[in-house]
Order: C-alpha cells, then structure tokens, then sequence
C-alpha cells in the first residue's frame, strides 16, 4: 500500500504542536489568525476571493504516515493504518492557496459519511460546517517543507472533526505566498 501524498509537501516527519499551547504569540500574529481559528477555511477563502475552486488531487486508499496514525490512536482510541485520503488544492481566484489533505478511516464511513466518498470537487466544508455543525477537536499547528530540497515551510495546521461522532482528520498547508494579512473582516 502506498505511504505518499499528492501534495508538494514532506509530510513524513511533521511535528505538530497544540495551537493552544503556543505562547509567544507575537512572532506570527497575522498567521496564528488564520490557524487557530475554528471556524469554516472554505467560507473565509470564498469571502476574501472573487472566485473559489476545489481542485481534486486524490481520494483513495493508502496507508497513512505515523503522526496520523498517532493521533487517532491517541485521540479517539481508533487503530487506523489505511484510510481513505483526499487531496485537494483550495484555489483564490487562479491561484493555489491552501492545500488540504483529509484522511477518513473505513471505520468513520458508516450511514451519512459515505457522502465523504463523493465530494470530489466540492468542498468538505460543505458536509462540516452546513447544518448543526460538527464537533472539532483540537488545533495542532506546524511548519512544513515543501518537497523540493531547501525550500521553504509553510504553515499547517490540522484537526480532527466528528461528523455522525465518527473521527476524520483534517490538515491544511498554506501555500508560501499566502497572504494572511487581511483586511476582509
Ligand atoms: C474543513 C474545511 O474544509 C476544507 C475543504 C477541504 C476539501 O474539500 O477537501 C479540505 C479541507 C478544508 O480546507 C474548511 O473549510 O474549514
């Protein structure tokens, strides 16, 4: 089964950190708003952007890296090795700006969830955030390599979320010349 990702990102040996605990918070204001907050990524980028697109990179079966495994083990008890993992780029009008990867145990699939499997291009935020909402865990932040050697990191972050209480993780990775500065609210 394949360890790897579609994204142009080192994933294997990210370290995440809880966003909570990061306590010099003045170093990065202007990114910390953006990864700390809890609510919808999709309806902020569509509010700051005069076109939005899912651009659908993968969704099948892999096998997952260890950070991942680790926090389902840890976080819901759950033993997952291979899952389903969607890949996705978040597009501003042209132009990449987040990239997201999702990772969906079998087990998580039951009932309503198997929407998940059909999402293709549109968004998740649309299962996540329509309706009474679903419950999210903590956010972990991290800085990531890009996969070209010596490159730059960019800004992650991630979070598990429970929709029908049946754990999926989600991870989203700025795009280096995202600008969090912002004006648009
Ligand atoms: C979780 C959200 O959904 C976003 C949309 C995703 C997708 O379509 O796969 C993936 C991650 C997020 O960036 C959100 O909008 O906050």
């Amino acid at each position: 089964m394949q360890l790897t990702t579609s994204l142009p990102l080192a994933l294997a040996g990210v370290r995440w950190r809880q966003g909570q605990q990061i306590t010099n918070r003045n170093r990065y204001p202007d990114e910390l708003r953006w990864l700390l907050d809890r609510g919808s990524l999709t309806a902020r980028l569509k509010r700051r952007a005069e076109t939005f697109r899912v651009i659908r990179l993968a969704s099948e079966t892999r096998s997952i890296y260890n950070h991942e495994r680790r926090i389902f083990a840890s976080a819901c008890n759950v033993r997952v090795h291979t899952a389903i993992v969607r890949e996705v780029i978040l597009c501003c009008d042209g132009h990449a700006a987040v990239y997201a990867r999702t990772v969906i145990p079998w087990s998580s699939l039951a009932g309503s969830n198997r929407r998940l499997l059909t999402l293709n291009e549109r968004p998740l935020a649309d299962v996540l955030f329509s309706g009474c909402g679903v419950a999210r865990g903590d956010i972990e932040v991290a800085q990531v390599r890009t996969s070209m050697p010596g490159s730059e990191r960019l800004h992650a972050r991630r979070s598990l979320f429970f929709p029908n209480q049946k754990p999926i993780l989600v991870a989203e990775f700025f795009a280096g010349d995202f600008n969090f500065c912002t004006t648009e609210e």
